[in-house]
Formats: C-alpha cells, sequence, structure tokens
C-alpha cells in the first residue's frame, strides 16, 4: 500500500465526518473515492493528503505516519487538486503550473538549471493536458474546466508519487473526462480521486472505496463494490448493471420507487445513466 489510514476519526462539533476508516490506497494505482452528497469524500481525501490531522486513529504513507514524516518530503511527494481553486490570481497559466516545481526548488543548486528543469516539466505538464501553447494565457481569463485542466498540470508538474484530486472532472465536457480519466489511470503515480460518476469509476479505477456517512462501507475492485445490493443502499437509487459495448460495467439508474425494465442494449426511457 501507499497510502494507508487506520481508523481514522476526524469531527466537526463533535459530530463525527469520517468515522472510523481503515482502508488501504494501492501504490502505483488509480482508486476512486466514492459515496453521496456529504459522505466524507472531500474530508477523507484531506486527510490522506495531510491536510488535515486526524482526531483519532494514523494516516501512513509508505507505512510511515504521515504527520511525523519531514514536511518538505510531503510537499514532494504529495500533490493535491481541490475541488474549487481561488478565482482573483491575477498569473499565466505557465506561472501557475510552475508552482507546482517549488517544493522540487533547492536553495543549493544552480538558478540556470532549475529554471530549465522547470520549464520542461511545466511544458510536458501542459502537454498532457491538453494544454500545449496555453503557458502565455492570463489564468483570470480561462473557464472553469480550463482552469480544472491547469490545477491538474499544476498538480502533475510537481511529479508527486501520490496524486490526490477532489471530483477531477467537475466543469469538464465529457471529451476531456475520458482524456483526464485516461491518463490518471495510466499515470505514474499513486492517484486518488473523488468521483461522482460511477460509470467513470466503474471504467477507469482499479480500486474503489465507498463511503457512507463517513464510515468505509465496501472497498475492492469496481466489480466488488459497484454492485446493485451496495449502490441501491448507500445512494437510495434502483441500479442495472450490464456490459457495456467497450466490455465495461454499465450502470442504469432509476428512482427507488419507480419500477425499472432491465437494458435491452439502450436505456429504458426512466433509466438514465
Ligand atoms: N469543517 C466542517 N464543519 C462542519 N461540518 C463539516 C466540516 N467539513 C465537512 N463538514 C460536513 O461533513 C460532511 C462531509 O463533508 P465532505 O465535504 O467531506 O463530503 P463529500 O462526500 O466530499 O461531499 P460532496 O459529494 O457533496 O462534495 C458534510 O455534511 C459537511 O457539511
Amino acid at each position: 500500500m501507499s497510502l494507508d489510514t487506520h481508523d481514522v476519526t476526524w469531527s466537526a462539533d463533535g459530530v463525527p465526518i469520517v468515522d472510523g476508516v481503515t482502508a488501504g490506497v494501492p501504490a502505483g494505482r488509480f482508486t476512486g473515492l466514492i459515496g453521496p452528497n456529504g459522505s466524507g469524500k472531500s474530508t477523507l481525501l484531506r486527510l490522506l493528503a495531510g491536510l488535515l490531522r486526524p482526531r483519532a486513529g494514523t494516516v501512513l504513507l509508505d507505512g510511515r505516519r504521515l504527520g511525523e514524516l519531514p514536511r518538505r518530503e510531503v510537499a514532494r511527494r504529495l500533490a493535491v487538486v481541490a475541488q474549487e481553486v481561488s478565482t482573483d490570481i491575477d498569473m499565466t497559466v505557465a506561472d501557475v503550473v510552475a508552482l507546482g516545481r517549488i517544493p522540487h526548488r533547492s536553495p543549493l543548486a544552480l538558478i540556470g538549471r532549475d529554471d530549465l528543469r522547470d520549464a520542461r516539466e511545466t511544458e510536458e505538464a501542459l502537454e498532457r493536458c491538453g494544454l500545449a501553447g496555453w503557458g502565455g494565457r492570463r489564468w483570470s481569463t480561462l473557464s472553469g474546466g480550463e482552469r480544472r485542466r491547469v490545477g491538474i498540470a499544476r498538480a502533475l508538474a510537481q511529479r508527486p508519487t501520490e496524486l490526490l484530486l477532489d471530483e477531477p472532472t467537475n466543469h469538464l465536457d465529457i471529451h476531456h473526462q475520458l482524456d483526464l480519466l485516461r491518463m490518471l489511470s495510466r499515470a505514474p503515480a499513486t492517484v486518488v480521486a473523488a468521483l461522482h460518476d460511477l460509470n467513470l469509476a466503474a471504467r477507469y479505477c482499479d480500486h474503489l472505496l465507498l463511503l457512507e456517512a463517513g464510515r468505509l462501507v465496501a472497498s475492492g475492485p469496481p466489480a466488488e463494490v459497484l454492485t446493485e445490493r451496495w449502490i441501491e443502499r448507500v445512494y437510495r437509487v434502483r441500479v442495472t448493471l450490464s456490459p457495456s459495448p467497450g466490455g465495461h460495467t454499465q450502470l442504469w439508474y432509476s428512482p427507488l420507487d419507480e419500477r425499472a425494465s432491465p437494458p435491452s442494449g439502450a436505456p429504458g426511457p426512466d433509466a438514465a445513466p
């Protein structure tokens, strides 16, 4: 495992938000953090990133307590892409992405050599996010989806060993959602992403952690977690699973109080993916 939590609890005003979670994040794989609104995904992600301290329990990075590791090591290794980013910064896209290089800067290194390497990493990260040639654009002029991709490029420029993302597909059109998740599933890092789209989670994730009211209720490969029983219980919707033309599991939803007809290759009028 790359990241582990042992009986981790975090509460606000005495109310447990993450409640006794023991979970492992497999090294080098893409783990999806799923669960309904308010189930604790963002909070668990922040605990994994060391941005919140557990009230009880421990978070381990490669078997070592996260809170006891040197800050610089954590800053180099872990990259976090938060749900929303500030809108009022007046920087170029290249400058924003180059922020990802800061943890790697050594005060003793030759400035010119660092600059060259940072420029190369910045350009490469922009390319991987489909933003080649965008370095000179002003951040403040970008759309929501473009900002999202720049934020992810910043995280990639850091060359993290663990990449943690909170709803990375937010604001992205379907082309960029697929592009991004394919890229994350192939990234040379341990990736953890909070995701709402269970079809995308089924298609791209290697491992899933399912949260319900702050508790981990299921974990494992998508085929073991995305079952009719779990989805109906946790999301309170009826679901029908069928293989997609590409061979992945496709989920069709309908309200619990409606009778869903099984799909015959295409969704019925009451079933929306
Ligand atoms: N600092 C806080 N003080 C009080 N309540 C909080 C705090 N942080 C989170 N919560 C509550 O904890 C619950 C879990 O929040 P969290 O953001 O982790 O959920 P989530 O699963 O990421 O939700 P969503 O899918 O809506 O983004 C929510 O009900 C939220 O209101």
